[in-house]
Parts: structure tokens; C-alpha cells; sequence
């Protein structure tokens, strides 16, 4: 089933501390955005591919770019001061029935959960990756705990995010109606009624936000190196 994605990649990297954009960070000796353009470049039924960035990165993503496999299939749109901002931009050039918001943070994921995602935003109008919560976890005042949340329920969120296009699209502009910035696309589409549905995921489908995500990057792709 055909769908387009969008990958928000004009975050500034603070928790990162790189002093430039994480995304050109190279992992096994290449920038952490082409491995996340590799599975959506060797998709098919990836019809486009929705790259937001700053307007100071574009010199240096159409370079890096230049020579991917996914480059016919780019279209860039600029970022916004926060993530949704991003991901709306994209959403205004994006087209077909099925879209999905992907960062370009999370470089490691893979082309079955991708398909089955698809098919539930297909099928049930908005589905999201997850990964079950492996640690205990509680909220605390000022350090202090003061709840043990259940963890039957909980699950660690992912992306890809998929959705019907009217779907998110209606999401979006209600939050900014609202004023509403949500962490994700699924916090608005919930906001809106919708049911979203999970799709189990895997655990090397990791963010690299901090200093120690690169070092789990590099583990995971000589652990996929070493399974051929
Ligand atoms: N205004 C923003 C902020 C983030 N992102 C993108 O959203 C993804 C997830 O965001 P995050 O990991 O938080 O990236 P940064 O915002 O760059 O990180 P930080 O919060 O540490 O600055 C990243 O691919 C990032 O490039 C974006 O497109 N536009
Ligand atoms: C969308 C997301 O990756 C789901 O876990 C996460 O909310 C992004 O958070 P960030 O602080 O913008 O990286």
C-alpha cells in the first residue's frame, strides 16, 4: 500500500551536545540520516519523502543527499521552532491516503514494522510503533516519588506514526487552533477523538538524543553487520 512520509529533521541536537544538527553525525562511517532514509528509499510503496530542515542545513543535507538512492523522492520543506511546527510544514506538501511522521533521529527502523503500520493507519486510521516499558516507573515532586505507576499498560513510544491523511492533517490544525504543542503526532490525534492503535516495535528502534544513544547506534549496526 502506497503512503508518504515525513521526516522532521531541523531539531538544533541540545541534549546531544554536538553544536551542530545530530542528524549529520556519522555512525559506521556515515551521516545518521542516511541510514534513516534507507529503508524509505528501498520502499516502493514510499511515494515521497518529506524532509523538514533548517534553512542553515540545506546546503549541507543536499550534499549529503546527492548520491542516496532515496534522492528522487525528496522534497523539502523548513522546520518550525518546535517539532509539530516541522511536521506541519511537511504535512502541507504531503499527498496520498496514508502519511507517516518519522524522525530523523531514529535510524534503526525496520521495513515490517513500517508495512504493518501502513496497513493499521489503512485499516483503522492511525497507528503508532511502541516497544512494551522494560523499567519500573514512578512520578516524583522535587525527587521525591510519589506514585508507582502500573506498568501493565504502559508502553515506550515510537515512531514511525501513521495516519490517514485527513486524519492528521484535521489534528493538526485543531492544535493550532488550540494552541496545543503535543511530544508527537498521536497526542493530537487523540486530542481530536481519534483511536490510535499500537504496533509492537523493536528495541533497537532507538532516538539518538543524548551522547550514549551513539554508542548503542554503533552497537546496533555491527550486531546487523554481523547477521549479514
Ligand atoms: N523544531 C524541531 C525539533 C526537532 N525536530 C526533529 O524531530 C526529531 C526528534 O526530535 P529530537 O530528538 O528532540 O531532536 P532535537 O530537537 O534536535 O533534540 P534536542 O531536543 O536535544 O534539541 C529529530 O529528528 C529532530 O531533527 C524538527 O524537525 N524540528
Ligand atoms: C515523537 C517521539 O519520538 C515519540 O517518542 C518523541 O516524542 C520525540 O520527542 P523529542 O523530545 O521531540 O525528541
Amino acid at each position: 500500500m502506497e503512503y508518504q512520509v515525513i521526516i522532521p529533521a531541523a531539531g538544533s541536537g541540545k541534549r546531544m551536545g554536538a553544536g551542530r544538527n545530530k542528524l549529520f553525525i556519522e555512525v559506521a562511517g556515515r551521516p545518521v540520516i542516511l541510514h534513516t532514509l534507507d529503508v524509505f528509499a528501498s520502499d516502493l510503496y514510499c511515494k515521497k519523502i518529506i524532509l523538514a530542515i533548517q534553512p542553515n542545513d540545506e546546503s549541507q543535507f543536499r550534499n549529503i543527499l546527492a548520491g542516496h538512492p532515496g534522492n528522487g523522492k525528496i522534497a523539502y520543506v523548513y522546520g518550525g521552532d518546535e517539532r509539530q511546527h516541522s511536521v506541519y510544514n511537511g504535512l502541507k506538501a504531503a499527498g496520498g491516503q496514508i502519511i507517516l511522521v518519522h524522525d530523523g533521529a531514529r535510524p534503526f527502523i525496520r521495513q515490517h514494522t513500517i508495512s504493518r503500520l501502513v496497513q493499521a493507519a489503512h485499516d483503522n486510521g492511525a497507528a503508532i510503533a511502541a516497544v512494551p516499558v522494560k523499567d519500573t516507573i514512578k512520578r516524583a515532586d522535587r525527587n521525591q516519588v510519589v506514585e508507582t505507576v502500573d506498568r501493565s499498560g504502559l508502553w515506550q513510544i515510537q515512531t514511525p506514526q501513521a495516519f490517514r491523511l485527513p486524519i492528521l492533517m484535521s489534528a493538526h490544525e485543531q492544535a493550532k487552533e488550540q494552541g496545543y504543542v503535543g511530544t508527537d503526532e498521536a497526542s493530537l490525534v487523540e486530542k481530536a477523538g481519534q483511536p490510535v492503535m499500537i504496533i509492537e516495535s523493536d528495541y533497537d528502534n532507538i532516538k539518538l538524543t543524548t551522547p550514549e544513544d551513539l554508542y548503542f547506534a554503533e552497537a546496533i549496526l555491527a550486531k546487523r553487520r554481523n547477521l549479514g
